[in-house]
């Protein structure tokens, strides 16, 4: 017999977990090692249809139970494509990749807010999940196509051995000794054919391939006699029809997502469910799911979109990716289609006619659930939107706003109308009359959106901002140039033309009677700022900065933080505002009557408050500090 071998660290964690589950939901680990079994005949076939060495009955494929209550074993055999030696190493000594990480950080995570998380149902960590029943659990298993079989064999807690073994058929058999029975926990209970029988309908039911098992029950000897006999016979457990295929009306909707959750490996309820069967220039079913939680790796390179693929129910690919688009790309779920060939390739994909009719097709599908669920049922959208919203406004800007039409209705922002997500096509309804611009305003919180002295005066006058808190909104905005025919206009930019003619004199007159002070004013900060006037878009606060046209200071704040740096160099053109309304503005007219070089130290501090308002750091602190403490100290003295 070979050594034994350790797990890994963190697969040893893992079966830890397992071994010692509280969790209650223990029976999950029959329909996870089902669902291996069924995804290694799919292997198996699919193979079969590339590879002329191997040959398929696929009347003859199957998964197959059997209980020894004597010696408190249940089996789960497949004739799928079975692992070699290296392959039951990698897969079994080690937790499958994909979770891993996940579980990793997650475990970490939850530790520190001491919930009681449900960690196996999150990460579906499949094979192991056997050891929240068995003590001992051994795997034998041959490689289509190989002439040997290797035996793997753990009771998880010191390691595990692999050696060689005789097996007549390519596939696996995994054969769990239960543990003893407990207080809490009746293991027998998995010996039970009903009880089986009950999980297999519970959880997969759908599975394609018949899952057996050998039943015994009692009938009479002969017709009408009394005389009764033991019959064995092997019986079918499962209804073997795709959920897809199934008819609407009578799907319950624990179904869909019990089917979602073990599919997907997601521990929640799907938030929305698609179902459609689409006839026509192109036939298919589809069956898709919205989950209610972006997965943990959803916006890293990690996560893969795309949509599991088949032909006349029979599995094609996994993460078919042409199927989905890039800003629908959280949508999981599958596509059926008998009008695609069965040997498609992935490269072959991209260039299919029938794909991309069935890929369109589904982009319209999402988004009229997507326009509907908004209409109907505003605080699912929303939930929506809170989970995936990110992602609709990086389609808006991605491909230069190529998918504009198609995305736009479905944005949504916070707006100074109640502090609420709004669309823009709410926002437009509201408009008042004469307003044909839409007003916005980017930051990195709502808070200080609201409270920005530029704010002010827009809301003053009737108007509604939208606040925009993430990076790519103002680029999205950008790309879109305008929604029903209305410009988007930062308030923090260029002239927002919102005083009245008369208004608009005062101001001149005013600029011009300080003509001296603001160019004095300007040539102090010339390397700062672009220019300094008199405001017209404050009304309580002393002083802002505006962006000229082009380039705000949100872009130029985006565009620093990229890992590249920002890639032109390129600024946003600083102007300093002043309120001629601010008893400040009277001081520093004051104080240029007496001494002009003192307005120079006002110059900067003025400068520098508007940095801080907008979000920036100052340039020099301390003597920022300095400048204050002094005008402290004079202060005191008069
Ligand atoms: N019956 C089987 N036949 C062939 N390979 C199997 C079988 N069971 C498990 N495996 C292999 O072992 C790997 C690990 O299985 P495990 O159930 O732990 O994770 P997974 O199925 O990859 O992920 P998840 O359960 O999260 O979907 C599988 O990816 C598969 O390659």
């Amino acid at each position: 017999m070979s050594k034994k071998k350790a797990f890994k660290a963190e697969s040893k964690r893992l079966l830890d977990l397992m071994i010692n589950s509280i969790y209650t939901h223990k029976e999950i680990f029959l329909r996870e090692l089902i669902s291996n079994a069924s995804d290694a005949i799919d292997k198996y076939y699919y193979l079969s249809l590339s590879d002329e060495n191997i040959t398929a009955d696929r009347s003859a494929l199957k998964i197959q139970l059997s209980v020894d209550k004597e010696h408190r074993t249940l089996t789960i055999s497949d004739n799928g494509i079975g692992m070699n030696k290296d392959e039951l190493e990698e897969n079994l000594g080690t937790i499958a990749k994909s979770g891993s990480l996940a579980f990793k950080e997650k475990m970490e995570a939850e530790e520190k807010n001491d919930e009681d998380v449900d960690i196996i149902g999150q990460f579906g960590v499949g094979f192991y999940s056997a050891f929240m029943v068995a003590s001992d659990v051994v795997v034998e298993s041959r490689k289509a196509g190989e002439e040997e079989a290797y035996r793997w064999e753990s009771n998880a807690v010191d390691g595990y051995t692999i050696d060689k073994c005789e097996k007549a058929e390519h596939g696996t058999t995994i054969t769990l000794v239960l543990k003893e029975d407990s207080e809490d926990e009746k293991y027998s209970q998995y010996l039970e054919t009903y009880e089986i029988e009950n999980l297999i309908k519970k959880y997969s039911d759908y599975i394609r391939y018949p899952i057996t098992m050998f039943v015994s029950h009692e009938e009479p000897k002969e017709e009408g006699s009394e005389e009764m006999q033991l019959v064995v016979e092997e019986k079918t457990l499962n209804s073997m029809v795709p959920l897809w295929k199934r008819n609407k009306s009578e799907i319950t909707k624990e179904e869909y997502n019990e089917f979602y959750k073990n599919k997907f490996n997601d521990y929640m309820d799907p938030q929305k469910v698609i179902h459609t069967h689409v006839e026509g220039s192109v036939n298919f079913d589809t069956l898709l799911f919205i989950p209610s939680k972006a997965p943990y790796n959803y916006y890293s390179n990690e996560y893969e979109k795309g949509l599991q693929l088949y032909s006349r129910g029979v599995f094609i690919m996994d993460k078919a990716s042409e199927l989905i688009p890039e800003y629908f790309r959280f949508v999981r779920g599958l596509v059926d289609s008998q009008d695609l060939s069965l040997n498609i390739s992935r490269e072959m994909l991209q260039h299919d006619r029938q794909l991309k009719a069935i890929a369109s097709k589904i982009e319209k599908k999402i988004k009229s659930e997507l326009v509907n669920m908004l209409k109907n049922d505003r605080e699912e959208y929303e939930k929506f939107w809170k989970n995936f919203g990110l992602q609709i406004k990086f389609g808006i800007y991605n491909d230069y706003g190529m998918h504009k039409e198609m995305l736009q209705d479905l944005l949504m922002f916070t707006s100074s109308h109640e502090m609420k997500l709004t669309t823009l096509d709410e926002y437009v309804s509201r408009m008042k009359e004469g307003q044909d611009v839409i007003y916005y305003v980017a930051g990195d919180n709502l808070d200080k959106l609201d409270k920005l002295p530029s704010a002010e005066l827009v809301k003053d006058k009737g108007y509604e901002i939208l606040y925009l808190t993430d990076n790519v909104d103002e680029f999205a905005l950008q790309v879109m140039m305008n929604y029903q025919e209305k410009n988007f206009k930062n308030i923090a930019q260029g002239d927002l033309n919102l005083e009245s003619e008369e208004e608009k004199k005062e101001i001149e007159e005013k600029a011009e009677e300080n003509k001296d002070m603001l160019s004095d004013l300007k040539e102090t900060l010339k390397d700062k700022v672009s220019d300094v006037v008199i405001s017209t878009r404050l009304k309580s606060h002393p002083v802002c900065l505006s962006a000229g046209e082009g380039m705000s200071f949100e872009m130029e704040k985006v565009l620093s933080q990229m890992p590249e740096g920002n890639p032109y160099g390129m600024k946003a053109t600083r102007i300093l505002e002043i309120n001629p309304n601010h008893p400040i503005f009277e001081a520093l007219q004051k104080l240029y009557g007496r001494d002009k070089d003192k307005v120079k130290d006002y110059a900067d501090l003025l400068y520098d408050q508007a940095l801080l308002i907008e979000g920036f750091d100052l340039d020099d602190p301390i003597s920022f500090s300095n400048k204050i403490c002094n005008l402290m100290v004079d202060a005191s003295k008069e």
